[in-house]
């Protein structure tokens, strides 16, 4: 007897703890893409100027909506941009209003848009403490900025001299460390407390860092954190795979324009989100655990998160479909933004329905 693979995968819908959907035309371009498959999505408040207080958050959220169409279900979950000098009483108001349900820590300079970041962890103490109080999440960028590092052990070397402190003096708060890229990442989550956990982003289960420079320069490929030796990949891949709870769906999906990846200093960043969950069902078949997905993409967040599973199914079929080299996404004037996916010209096993 031989056992025939699935021809249909029906999920609970999932969401992506972990996007951008920029502004402007870029968001009305790309919002639809994440829309389509995820109930909910935490998106990243990483705009320029970033997202610092609860008025800026409302109206980020209304944009959003806008960049929608009518009776779209899908639910943005805003988060607050930390500074050096934020307010902690207006973090805690935006999460008691219901305007933002996380805060995001980037490094100062450690990625795009992140220049207004933060300068000393040590010094938004106060920050923490609310947050650890009002068990608000925070979401770490998890790269130190210390030029003398090694940009491929910025990640571990963050862990050492960062994380692991902050989570000796906040024993209670919640932590989510960002699009982990290392086995040092996941060894520490997987060994670390129940309050921390991590997002895993598609490209990072499918490429290592040859990718960036198969043939020439890749700028496709790049993204922060940069992706890392193959070891590190397949420490990944096993994490995602694992059904450990502390591991979830966060595409990182972070779209530059055509000409901002190609430019003279190339931004970082990788569009993946109009074949996200495809993507990673293609990672789950290949390592047998196509079982588990359900659990990563659409049950571990909302239970890190304290949120309630999504009521509604979504349909994938075996049906291989090529993924064009270029997208050309419309804005709301009906301008094309041309955008190039993750997995340009390349065929994915599994097909959205
Ligand atoms: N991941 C990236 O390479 N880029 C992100 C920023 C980030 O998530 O670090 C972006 O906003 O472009
Ligand atoms: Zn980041
Ligand atoms: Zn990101």
């Amino acid at each position: 007897m031989t056992v025939q693979p699935a021809q249909q995968l029906v999920l609970r819908q999932p969401d992506d703890w972990h996007v951008h959907l920029r502004d402007g035309a870029m968001l009305q371009a790309v919002a639809m893409a994440t829309a389509r498959q995820f109930g909910r999505a935490i998106v990243m408040p990483n705009l320029s100027p970033p997202i610092t207080t609860v008025a800026a958050a409302r109206a980020y959220a209304t944009r959003i909506h806008e960049a929608l169409p009518d009776g779209s279900g899908f639910q943005p979950l805003l988060t607050a941009y930390l500074t050096d000098t934020i307010d902690p009483r207006e973090i805690a108001r935006g999460h008691a209003e219901g305007v933002w349900v996380a805060c995001k820590l980037y490094p100062a300079h450690a990625t795009t848009n992140s220049a207004a970041g933060v300068g000393s962890i040590e010094a938004i103490t106060p920050v923490l403490e609310t947050l650890e109080r009002i068990g608000m999440p925070l979401l770490i960028h998890g790269e130190v900025v210390d030029p003398e590092i090694d940009i491929f052990d910025r990640e571990a070397v963050f862990i050492e001299r960062h994380l692991e402190p902050l989570l000796g003096r906040h024993p209670g708060l919640r932590v989510v460390l960002e699009h982990i890229t290392t086995a040092d990442a996941a060894d520490f989550v997987r060994s670390g407390p129940a309050n921390l956990a991590a997002t895993i982003t598609p490209h990072h289960l499918h490429i290592n860092r040859n990718a960036m420079f198969r043939g020439g320069l890749r700028p496709d490929f790049y993204c922060l954190p940069v992706a890392k030796r193959e070891l590190h990949r397949l420490a990944l891949r096993a994490a995602a795979t694992s059904g450990d709870p502390r591991f979830f769906l966060g595409t990182d999906s972070a779209p530059h324009a055509r000409a901002a990846k190609e430019a003279e200093c190339g931004c970082a960043g990788i569009f993946n989100a109009p074949y996200a969950i495809e993507s990673y069902a293609a990672v789950f078949e290949a390592e047998n655990a196509l079982h588990r997905l359900e659990g990563f993409a659409s049950e571990h967040g909302p239970r890190f998160y304290g949120l309630p599973l999504n009521d509604g199914r979504i349909t994938l079929l075996r049906q291989p479909q090529e993924v064009p080299s270029r997208l050309h996404l419309n804005d709301a004037a009906g301008q094309a933004v041309d955008l190039v996916p993750f997995h340009a010209g390349e065929t994915l096993p599994w097909r959205l329905l």
